[in-house]
């Protein structure tokens, strides 16, 4: 085998069509990188954040990857998103619908602030399932057996505080149940990562992550594989996983990337 072919029978997505919300950031930009990487014919990154998901796009390179501004809690936006994305390149194999925001560790359920639980349902909960419900009408149409999938989150087991955050991330989890059974006759799978706590701008600014030593302080005593720490590639790959046929038979399946996370600890 020469060297070209072994690259060639690593890709996981070769010509493949791939949509990623939240892809201007963190973990859905390290999942932005790893589907082109893995020879996507093109991602399209679905961001609010117009800077960043253009200096994502121009990084990957503009004949693989495009962005289109979208707030995933928009219909209209999303509909027109998805439209544009199979007009362009001809295809959609592949949604990652990862677009999430979080509130504060102080929205305990004596205190819950509803107008912050609003904006995280709105874009959590609602936009999570108005990206499936379009990508998902249109690979019907299309007839392609496509691939969703969500981003939950470890905190869908509660603790002391984000209460409001973890309401959203259960109701993706219903969304993904509920989802993979009816969408499975047609050929379409759907399935969710859980990653524990990742050092991103939205760990950074609502938890104070900044570096992995900051993750392993905060998540690692409870955490049983030691000696690495979660980082937004790891979910990636989880993510690739999930996207690629070497999870063809997988559906209906929530899979955690915690390192065998005990129980999450009191977050100050
Ligand atoms: N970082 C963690 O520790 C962690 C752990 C578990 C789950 N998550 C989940 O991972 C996902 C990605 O978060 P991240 O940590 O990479 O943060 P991030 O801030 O780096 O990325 C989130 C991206 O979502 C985009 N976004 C927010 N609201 C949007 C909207 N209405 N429409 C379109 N795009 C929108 C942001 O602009 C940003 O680019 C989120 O769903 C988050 O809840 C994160």
């Amino acid at each position: 085998m020469t060297e070209t072919q072994s690259i060639l029978l690593k890709k996981k997505l070769q010509g493949k069509v791939a949509i990623v919300t939240g892809g201007a950031s963190g973990i859905g930009e390290a999942t932005a990188r790893l589907f082109a990487e893995h020879g996507a014919l093109s991602v399209v990154i679905a961001d609010i954040q117009a800077e960043k998901g253009r200096a994502v796009t121009e990084s990957i390179g503009s004949q693989r990857c495009s962005y289109v501004q979208c707030d995933v809690a928009d219909e209209d936006q999303v509909k027109a998103m998805v439209d544009w994305t199979v007009n362009t390149y001809g295809r959609l194999d592949v949604i990652f619908c990862n677009a999430g925001t979080m509130s504060r560790f102080e929205q305990t359920i004596l205190e819950l602030d509803l107008s912050e639980f609003d904006n995280v349902m709105r874009v959590n909960a609602r936009g999570t399932a108005v990206c499936v419900k379009q990508a998902a009408r249109k690979m019907t149409e299309l007839g392609s057996r496509g691939a969703i999938i969500c981003t939950v989150s470890a905190a869908t087991m509660g603790g002391a505080g984000f209460t409001d955050y973890t309401m959203s991330k259960n109701a993706v989890l219903g969304l993904m149940r509920s989802a993979s059974q009816q969408l499975g006759v047609h050929g379409i799978r759907v399935n969710c990562v859980s990653p524990s706590a990742v050092v991103t701008p939205l760990a950074m600014a609502v938890m104070g992550l900044a570096t992995a030593g900051d993750v392993e302080s905060f998540i690692g005593p409870y955490t049983s594989l030691k000696g690495v720490s979660l980082t937004a590639e790891h979910v990636a790959e989880a993510v690739l996983f999930l996207a690629s046929d070497e999870s063809a038979f997988v559906s209906g399946h929530n899979l955690v990337v915690d390192g065998g996370l005990l129980c999450l600890p009191p977050p100050k």
